[in-house]
């Protein structure tokens, strides 16, 4: 073996890591094979026989499935083997890391068989929401409307992917509503979003891939997305946050409303940890949350005095739906066992999280993070859905573009310099339930609602001067967005772009409730001439629309581009 360092003088073609041989992992019924995998480091899995599912997707046998950057868990319920083996990953990266090769099976960091999982508790919540779905399909109401809710870490997200495969398996199409800005899905960071689920999740990528992330073996899905570049919904007192959530309500009320199919199978709406801690203000957002979208299942992970405070404000209360009265309906409030296998992401890996999900959105996820692209693309005929994008590159007049940022303190970033309080001091929005009334009013007429895509057959936000955007405006005149005015503010390099549905003329209410039609990402900007130079997923001319900068989060994402 050759001394630590003395390597380093080798041809690159010889730096290669020696890869252990494939290791068959044999696992009982209800057991799973838990394992994580640092950035920068590839395994490869394969099912060899019996069956197998990842967070309740199932994989398919013999084929080879790549991970890299990842924790999870491969499930049996009858028993399997798997194969685990480490892909050929470059000693040295092309951005000069070394990739992070564990000891476990196929190099993992960590990996281990358990027998012990709450994936039977899990089903039984799935069998639950089916009869709710079977009695919502046969007497005319609404499907569950599931509220998951826990501290950081506490298997929200992983229970969120279960319950929608194991919903899309059956054949239902459950709508599925991410409210934690810190993890995007199907797209960037930053954002809030909800998705009709009709076909499979992706194994590989979790929740699988948008259109405007390119072509992808696995059907797409379209996500509807707002702009929320603030990393904590309690920032600006949930000034932001509240009024975006209710666009979202409005919208999966109006897709509710308008297709049958996600009617019956109702709603399940994912948070992010920060509202199950202790925060002040926290329950004003969960009691926003189940108000707009009259949540009748509570689902608490991880968390006793969470799930005692919740059950006590919400156990067998009515709830907020418009038919809560006509079918007797009542919030459920259940307590669910938090999986062993959670694992505790540090700051560094859910930086590495953002920064691949970024990453896939503009490049796609052919190239990990941190691996060479000699290497990935050995991968690509292994992996089922490597897709390589192209983004464009353009250079872009600063002063043309109505860029506007928002101006609320950060509860993390207390020198904030462009913080106007006298802007949050004011507004219908910034009092206990604020803005509710609006939406209130506007629920009442499913019309006023914007459809989530798939059901008008567009990406549509309503134009300005509709309904929707005018309670909008009513329940918002002190937004805290600020158009930011030329010269280029030099911040802007290295931060995405994400341009709105809304006009360059629109309001700041307007520019805050419109849906996002896809992402720059700045790669610098010379001031002196007044140019940004951007990267885009699609060529041709910039479209003439508002535009949120990013600017907080997910913040600046250094050497995307070289
Ligand atoms: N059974 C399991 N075995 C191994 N890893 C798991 C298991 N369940 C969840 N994980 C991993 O643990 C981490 C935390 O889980 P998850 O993202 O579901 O939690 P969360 O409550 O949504 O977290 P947050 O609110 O902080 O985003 C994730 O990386 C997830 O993939």
């Amino acid at each position: 073996m050759s001394l630590p360092g003395l390597e380093l003088t080798q041809p690159s073609e010889e730096r290669q890591q020696v890869t252990a041989p494939p290791s068959q992992i044999t696992l009982n019924p209800n057991c799973e094979w838990r394992f994580e995998v640092a950035f920068g480091h590839i395994i490869k899995v394969k099912l060899l026989h019996g069956t197998a599912e990842l967070f309740g997707t199932e994989l398919a046998e013999s084929q080879t499935y790549t991970f890299s950057g990842t924790k999870a868990a491969i499930f049996t319920w009858h028993g399997c083997t798997l194969e685990v083996s480490a892909a050929e990953t470059a000693s040295t990266t092309s951005d000069g890391v070394t990739p992070t090769m564990g000891h476990g099976a196929g190099g993992c960091q960590s990996e281990y068989t358990a027998e012990e999982t709450p994936m039977m508790e899990y089903a039984n919540v799935h069998f639950a929401l089916e009869t709710m779905r079977e009695e919502a399909q046969s007497i005319g109401k609404d499907g569950p409307r599931v509220l998951l809710l826990g501290p950081e870490n506490a298997g929200k997200t992983s229970v969120a992917k279960i319950l929608t495969a194991y919903a899309t398996k059956v054949g239902r199409q459950p709508l599925v509503v991410n409210l934690d800005p810190t993890e995007g899905m199907l797209g960037v960071p930053g954002t809030l979003t909800a998705t009709a689920f009709r076909t499979i999740l992706d194994v590989e990528d979790g929740w699988g891939s948008s259109p405007m992330s390119g072509p992808s073996p696995v059907p797409v899905k379209l996500p509807l997305v707002y702009s929320y570049p603030l990393q904590n919904p309690l920032d600006g007192e949930g000034a932001v946050y509240r009024p975006i959530v209710s666009r979202l309500a409005l919208s999966v009320t109006g897709r509710m409303a308008e297709d049958e199919d996600a009617r019956e199978t109702g709603i399940i709406v994912d948070t992010p940890g920060i509202l199950g801690s202790d925060k002040p203000g926290s329950m004003e957002l969960i009691n926003h949350i189940v108000t707009e979208f009259a949540i009748d299942t509570i689902l608490v992970l991880g968390s006793e005095r969470l799930y005692s405070t919740v059950a006590k404000q919400y156990d067998n209360k009515p709830s907020s739906s418009a038919t809560a009265a006509a079918f007797d309906e009542h919030i459920s409030v259940v307590k669910l066992t938090k999986s062993g296998g959670c694992a505790d992401r540090d700051a560094a890996f859910r930086k590495a999280t953002r920064e691949s999900q970024i990453r896939t959105y503009f490049f796609g996820n052919n190239i990990p993070s941190s691996t060479s692209a000699s290497t990935a693309l050995s991968l690509s005929a292994s992996s089922s859905s490597a897709v390589t994008l192209s983004p464009h590159a353009q250079q872009l007049d600063f002063a043309s573009l109505p860029v506007y940022s928002y101006t609320v303190t950060s509860i993390d970033d207390e020198d904030e310099d462009d913080y106007d309080p006298s802007q949050l001091a004011m507004g219908d929005s910034f009092l206990p339930g604020g803005g509710a009334e609006d939406l209130q009013e506007t629920k009442q007429d499913p019309d006023r609602a914007a459809p989530l895509p798939g059901v008008v057959g567009s990406f549509s936000e309503p134009s300005g001067g509709t309904n929707a955007s005018t309670a909008a405006q009513n329940s918002g005149s002190n937004v805290p967005l600020k158009k930011v005015l030329p010269p280029a503010p030099s911040a802007l390099a290295n931060t995405l772009l994400a341009i709105t549905h809304a006009p360059t003329t629109a309001s700041p209410a307007e520019v805050r409730d419109a849906s996002i039609m896809g992402f720059l990402y700045v790669a610098d900007v010379d001031a002196d001439k007044g140019k940004i130079r951007v990267l885009a997923p699609v060529g041709g001319r910039m479209p003439p629309r508002a535009i949120i900068w990013a600017k907080r989060w997910p913040g600046e994402l250094v050497g995307l581009v070289g």
